[in-house]
């Protein structure tokens, strides 16, 4: 594993961007390497994400990326209704389905709370479908705290994550709402081939620098990818950056 790689773009527009183009030369990539199987890439919610979804979605099609061999799998999920505007999967989805032609079979949606599945079983049953996948590439958001996924500092989740025996943890009393969430784990994460964290903003340079020196222990700082981890910033979050 190297060092974290930081790539600062002028504002969050440009990060979206160059997280949506970034991921077309790198999926494009990985399907001529890997002929065989699925891509799978690992979604976050967050609003930088969902711009670049949306720019995934309207350059996508016309790539050289093979849609129908991508699959796609969550880093968190609040555990609200499925048809609740709080989910992480709905906006990722209302910008990637109608253009990329995603089948059913491709998305791996964490379940939601429709009065089946309590919390703890959802989470398992999560944990059941990730079986021993290892994310080609894992996207991540990063609060002002420092959280990831559903892993927040000061809170039972990070311990919980950090020494997880499971790929999948239900979260309660999540600092921020809605306060029951199911999130991967910390192991989960750090399987992942490559790990890009997407940050914008002037409230994340505390926990930018926070992650990047040790200064503070964050769960963002103990993320990373097997074969690379890259920053993706705005010059506002990177303010703070130990590179
Ligand atoms: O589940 C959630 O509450 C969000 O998904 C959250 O974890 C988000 O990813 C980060 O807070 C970064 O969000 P922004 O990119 O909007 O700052």
């Amino acid at each position: 594993m190297s060092g974290p790689e930081f790539l600062i773009h002028p504002d969050a527009n440009a990060v979206a961007e160059a997280i949506a183009e970034r991921l077309l030369t790198r999926l494009t990539e990985l399907q001529q390497q890997h002929a065989d199987r699925t891509i799978n890439v690992g979604l976050t919610g967050g609003r930088i994400a969902t711009r670049a979804y949306q720019r995934l979605a309207a350059d996508g099609p016309g790539s050289e990326v093979d849609w129908s061999r991508v699959g796609l799998w969550w880093g968190d999920e609040r555990f609200v209704a499925a048809d609740s505007g709080d989910r992480n999967d709905r906006g990722a989805l209302a910008a990637l389905q109608p253009t990329l032609g995603l089948d059913e079979s491709q998305i791996h949606r964490m379940p939601a709370d429709d009065g089946v599945l309590a919390l703890d079983d959802a989470a398992e049953v999560y944990a059941g479908e990730f079986g021993d996948t290892v994310l080609d590439i894992c996207l991540l958001g990063v609060g002002p705290d420092g959280h990831i996924a559903s892993v927040f500092p000061d809170h039972p989740s990070f311990e919980r994550s950090l020494s997880a025996t499971s790929d999948v943890i239900p979260v309660r009393d999540s600092p921020k709402p809605p306060p029951l969430r199911i999130s991967l784990t910390h192991p989960a994460i750090n399987r992942s081939a490559e790990v890009w964290f997407t940050v914008s903003g002037a409230d994340k340079a505390d926990a930018v620098g926070w992650a990047t020196t040790g200064s503070k222990p964050v769960p963002a700082g103990q993320a990373h990818g097997t074969e690379r981890t890259l920053w993706l910033l705005d010059e506002a979050a990177a303010a703070k950056l130990n590179h």
